[in-house]
């Protein structure tokens, strides 16, 4: 079966092939310096062997794509650089597993299926009815990998996961990373920077803990973690791939350990948010007063009633507030919009470390 990988060197096609779950496992290596390993429908591993492992600066890399399946850029982006390694025109000087999350809702250009993959991590998958849909297995399954991984005694110190996405609706900064909840850690101003050279020029720090991809590998492994959104979701095939340069350039160097050149960290080249508070959905009729074309981080005076739910107003309680992910139509106890206000630099590390 692994055959068929090996010639085709799509492991999207590779993976849609089987999207439930794949009975083979196995092993190969390409040449005598990386070691492939497919865990799962979906789940890659490329180990680069021990005598090359020693000569790098030692990170280990997530990459994961399509936690929603209908999210496809990044599936195609992640598609471009498991090709590349599988081709040997990218030799991988670090250790990187890549994820494609939920292979069902690709097939079926969905978002999910059942239930939202991003709210299930964290064991939230067992939580209540437990295990009783294919996104709740896949999470456990997922969180499982990411442990293997991370706790391998191949392992390097320097972890990193970032979990890519796209955005339903349009942005005024088109791509954006969401840095999870970090209490008593500094923010990484080098990997602000580092995503700043991907083009990715907003961060928004978030104030909870959650149930999403990214806070599980920053809680559990303290991974310099982040979901990342990478401009608004378009059909397989649709995607403007030119959009995405200088974030494969920056992956590419990053797997093959060429020197990354990052700048110094620089406020004024980035906007920082706060989330200020997340609403989350209480009543079924809980309704948005702004169009449905309004884009992300569009901002609202204090005062402005921004929803309604169960005959309460719901105003902005900041000087301004800027919102993102605006969606009604969630699970009640769901988030329906998280609220941002500008950030301080203060909790920024601003040092190079690596
Ligand atoms: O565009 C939207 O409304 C949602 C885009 C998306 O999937 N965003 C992630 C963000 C996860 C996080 O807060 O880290 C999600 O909602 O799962
Ligand atoms: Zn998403």
């Amino acid at each position: 079966m692994l055959q068929a990988l090996k010639q085709s060197k799509d492991f999207l096609q590779f993976t849609l092939a089987q999207p439930q779950h794949f009975d083979e496992v196995g092993t190969f290596m390409l040449g005598s310096h990386t070691q492939v390993e497919v865990w799962d429908t979906g789940v890659i591993v490329f180990e680069p062997v021990e005598s090359e492992l020693k000569q790098t600066s030692g990170k280990d890399i997530v990459l994961s794509c399509a936690v929603h399946g209908n999210e496809t850029a990044p599936i195609e982006l992640c598609n471009g650089l498991v090709k590349a390694l599988l081709e040997e025109t990218l030799i991988a000087k670090q250790r990187i597993l890549f994820l494609f999350g939920n292979p069902p809702a690709i097939i079926n250009g969905t978002r999910f299926i059942d239930e939202n993959l991003n709210r299930l991590f964290n064991g939230a998958h067992s939580v209540g009815e437990g295990l009783i849909n294919p996104e709740r297995i896949r999470a456990k399954k997922l969180e499982f990998y990411v442990d293997k991984f991370f706790t391998s005694e191949n392992a390097a110190t320097h972890k990193i996961h970032y979990d890519l996405h796209t955005a339903i609706r349009g942005s005024k900064h088109e791509k954006f990373a969401i840095y999870p909840y970090r209490p008593g850690r500094q923010y990484s101003g080098e990997q602000i920077m580092f995503l700043e050279a991907c083009g990715i020029d907003t961060v928004l720090f978030h104030h909870e803990p959650t149930t999403t991809f990214s806070y599980f590998s920053s809680l559990n492994y303290q991974a310099d973690a982040f979901t990342i959104e990478l401009g608004k979701v378009l059909p397989m095939g649709q995607n403007d791939m030119t959009r995405f340069i200088a974030l494969n350039e920056m992956l590419t160097r990053l797997i093959s350990d060429t020197p990354l050149q990052l700048s110094e960290f620089n406020a004024k080249s980035v906007n920082l948010y706060q989330v200020c508070r997340a609403i989350n959905k209480n009543f079924d009729d809980f309704e948005f007063t702004f169009a449905n074309d309004v884009e992300n981080f569009t901002a609202f005076p204090n005062g402005y009633i921004l929803a309604k739910e169960g005959g309460n107003d719901i105003k902005v309680e900041h000087e301004i507030e800027a919102v993102v992910f605006p969606n009604a139509k969630v699970p009640i106890g769901q988030r329906t919009v998280l609220c941002l206000k500008p950030a301080s630099t203060d909790n920024i590390d601003k040092a190079h470390n690596s």
